[in-house]
């Protein structure tokens, strides 16, 4: 069957958060498009890191077996990261159910997941060569599923400060402009991964980056482009500068900020809008607002994270390995 959950933005638009139901306990946790491992916060953790979060008991779910033998552990680019033991259980989002799914029990969390009390595990929804348990690498809930999906697909329908989507296994055309412009994906990365060689800044000229490459990564907060598309983007941004103090480019709050168009595997420009593009004030007096569009490495890849999804309502066709991109409604 299908399946579809809320999405649910915390505060500030920083991720989403969706219900998951483990072995019957309904657990609020976050999917990342750009991992591949379904861990939780559970009651094997240490009671300071359980404090504030929703923890999967593996001692009362019926279903729940232990993987002997199996653990994992994950680091994200972004320093944080999580270790621990691996069971089985039925995994149900929103109607599509997987048996014997790997649940990853996390016995060690870094501390910025921690403080974050909204979200108590990620569902990874990259390829499953990216998984980390060992000794015997196991499969992402999407994979898992697809076999059972009427169409293998899941979607992403994430909006600016309100509640939107995933969806397994259907594509809602109410919730975009127009029809789908697909891509093929190249997952030898493990990533969501496709071509990403022109943009353009407002009405402004299109513009090339040669051998451009990114990932489309529900799991991270901003858009991290190339210093050549961030540099030409806050050049039309008055006041707009590098701010080493916070981290990153900071512009004043009520500047205007121009539309950014950026290639889809050459064959769609997805349109990401510009007022998404002032992502958070930095100062008490909102002042100082800070870019939700920042610099990677020169040359590095790309990843297209929550301020596009705000723009793009965005389709993962895992039977083709494609991705398909429109407006939202
Ligand atoms: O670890 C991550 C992100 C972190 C935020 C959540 N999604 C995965 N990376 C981004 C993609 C390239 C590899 C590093």
């Amino acid at each position: 069957g299908t399946g579809v959950v809320t999405a649910t933005p915390e505060q500030g638009d920083v991720e989403y958060l969706s219900p998951v139901t483990i072995g019957g306990q309904t657990i609020n946790m976050d999917f990342d498009s750009g991992s591949s491992d379904l861990w939780v916060f559970n009651t094997e953790l240490a009671a300071g890191s359980q404090a504030g979060h929703s923890n999967f008991n593996p001692e009362t779910s019926t279903t729940f077996q232990l993987l002997q033998g199996a653990s994992f552990e994950i680091s994200y680019g972004d320093g944080s990261g999580a270790a621990g033991n691996v069971g089985t259980d039925t995994v149900n989002i929103g109607g599509a159910t997987v048996t014997n799914q790997a649940v990853e029990l996390a016995t060690a969390v870094s501390s910025s997941f921690v403080q974050d009390t909204q979200s108590n595990g990620l569902v990874g929804l990259a390829f499953s060569k990216l998984n980390t348990i060992k000794p015997v690498q196991q499969k992402t809930f999407f994979d898992n599923a697809i076999a059972t999906l009427p169409i293998p697909v899941f979607t992403a329908d994430l909006r600016h400060a309100a509640v939107g989507a995933y969806e397994f296994g259907n594509i809602d055309s109410t919730k975009f402009n127009g029809s789908l412009s697909w891509t093929d994906v190249n997952a030898t990365s493990g990533f969501w991964q496709f071509s990403s060689q022109q943009f353009a800044v407002g009405t402004g000229p299109t513009m090339n980056l040669a051998g451009g490459q990114a990932i489309a990564d529900t799991g991270t907060t901003l858009m991290i482009a190339d210093p050549s598309i961030v540099n030409a983007y806050y050049s039309q941004v008055q006041g707009a500068v590098n701010n080493e103090t916070v981290g990153g480019v900071t512009f004043p709050c009520a500047a205007q900020l121009p539309d950014l168009a950026v290639d889809i595997g050459g064959n769609y420009m997805a349109t990401v809008r510009g007022d998404d593009i002032n992502f958070s004030p930095v100062d008490a007096a909102g002042t100082t607002c800070f870019g939700g569009l920042q610099a990677g490495t020169a040359g590095g890849l790309q990843i297209y994270g929550d301020i596009m999804f705000k723009s793009q309502f965005v389709a993962f066709n895992g039977g083709n390995n494609s991705i398909g991109m429109a407006p939202h409604q």
